[in-house]
């Protein structure tokens, strides 16, 4: 089987105008997300969050609590940087059975995590954050979509793990690098699973007045639960 890195899912993404008057700022290293944005027509700058706003793992949280908290700090921590933007972080990770797969660290974490996955039912959870820095204001909302991974043979595993494509992916799996080992159950937000859930961030752009909250001194955000 050949694996590439292709995003079939470009055409047709949903697009609205931006809450406020600011420039918009990713605050993403995510090739994904980059394409995502620009494939839906969005006009904005790149600025990656440090890595120091994605760490500390509580061991209580979940999935959603802590694709919500590392959203906001990695908005928060390039907000802080610029005296206006309308800046937007995201986080995602898979979860199997309750256990978290963030990226994976080596080839063998790589391997480890897609034996897990293997035939099995799953979780893709990414959290956004909308931050006008103007206003003082941000939106933090999850999206869910829940996967079935078809069971790996031995030369596909070891086809996908010598393609390399598995680096930087959440779950050590590319949705998009595949032709038919994943299919959605449920949550059908193919964007979501990749990194960004570009039909709710439209919603939330079109509602930002309505969903918005003051910006706390918290410094991982409102507390998240869903
Ligand atoms: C599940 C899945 C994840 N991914 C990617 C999306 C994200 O880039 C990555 C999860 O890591 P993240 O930590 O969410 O993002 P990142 O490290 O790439 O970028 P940044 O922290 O600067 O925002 O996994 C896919 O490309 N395809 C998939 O099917």
């Amino acid at each position: 089987m050949k694996f590439t890195d292709n995003l079939p899912l470009m055409s047709g993404l949903p697009r609205a105008d931006l809450p406020t008057e600011e420039s918009l700022i990713l605050a993403s290293g995510s090739p994904r997300r980059s394409q995502l944005l620009t494939a839906a027509g969005y006009e904005f700058t790149v600025q990656p969050a440090s890595d120091e706003a994605e760490c500390g793992m509580c061991s209580r949280e979940t999935a959603p609590e802590l694709v919500a908290r590392y959203a906001y700090r990695k908005a928060a921590d390039v907000a802080a940087k610029n005296e206006e933007g309308l800046i937007l972080a995201a986080d995602t990770v898979a979860s199997c059975y309750g256990q978290i797969l963030g990226k994976p660290h080596n080839i063998e974490h790589a391997e480890a995590m897609l034996r897990q996955l293997s035939g099995r039912r799953h979780d893709v959870f990414s959290g956004f954050c909308v931050w006008s820095v103007s206003q003082n204001r941000c939106v933090v909302e999850v999206v869910r979509t829940e996967l079935q991974m078809q069971p790996l043979s031995e030369p596909m595993l070891a086809d996908y793990l010598d393609s390399m494509l598995w680096e930087g992916k959440a779950g050590a799996f590319g949705f998009q690098d595949g032709n038919d080992w994943l299919e959605v159950l449920e949550g059908g937000s193919e964007t979501n699973v990749v990194g960004l859930p570009m039909e709710r961030l439209a919603e939330v752009f079109r509602d930002f007045d309505l969903l918005a909250t003051e910006i706390s001194t918290e410094k991982d955000g409102p507390s998240f639960s869903k």
